[in-house]
């Protein structure tokens, strides 16, 4: 199971994180996010071992390819309206696309299939209309209906109370990829509490 933890902002919390060996870091180039990372200098902190992500809400495609390439992104979060025509801009060999969803218990699981072959995973976060970082669920029971191949990130109000319910979503046997950490591992917004993103990390490689 892979481990992605979303939102890093603060240069030495960076560090401290990356000493954890999560798979992913994402950063919000969502300016109306209390995530954002307006000072792209702290990506300097990050080994070559852990993926970056680049984490856009409907931005102006060549803006996004333009901070992917200069950046040397290894993926893109797209956690907006985009449709399968935008994501595919992003795929190449080296680019992960991730496209994310925000899920409630109207949601029609078959309108993905459009999107089968502009990204390589699906992010599943809980819908707000703030996009993200909400630290809320979505009712996980609803994943039933998800019948793609494609494989996904559980995302949306994951911290160290409800991880074990990640069994639950196992046992459906449905192609999860891995799990998105945000909000709920926070002092404050993009600043994470080291000690339990450690606890996060350990409770999930044991899962
Ligand atoms: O985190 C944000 O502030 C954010 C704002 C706008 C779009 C996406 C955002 N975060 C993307 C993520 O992948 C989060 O990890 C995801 O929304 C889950 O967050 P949380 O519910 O806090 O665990």
């Amino acid at each position: 199971m892979k481990i992605k933890i979303c939102g890093m902002k603060f240069r030495e919390n960076i560090e401290d994180v990356v000493q954890l060996k999560p798979d992913y870091l994402g950063f919000i180039f969502y300016p109306q996010s209390p995530r954002y990372v307006d000072d792209l200098s702290v990506l300097k902190a990050i080994p070559s071992s852990i993926k970056k992500v680049a984490v856009f809400v409907n931005a102006k495609l060549q803006d996004a390819l333009e901070i992917v390439a200069d950046y040397d992104f290894n993926a893109v979060q797209l956690h907006g309206n985009e449709k399968p025509d935008y994501c595919s801009q992003f795929k190449s060999a080296t680019v992960e696309v991730i496209k994310a969803f925000g899920v409630n218990n109207e949601f029609d699981f078959s309108d993905l299939k459009r999107y089968k072959d502009s990204c390589d995973t699906f992010l599943f976060d809980t819908k707000s209309d703030s996009h993200g970082g909400t630290g809320k669920t979505f009712n996980w029971d609803i994943l039933k209906n998800y019948k793609e191949p494609k494989p996904f990130f559980l995302s949306g109000g994951i911290g160290l109370d409800n991880l074990h319910e990640v069994n639950t979503i196992q046992n459906y046997g449905l192609p999860i990829y891995g799990l998105d950490l945000n909000s709920k591992l926070e002092v404050s917004p993009g600043l994470k509490d080291t000690q339990k993103v450690k606890e996060a990390i350990d409770k999930i490689k044991g899962i």
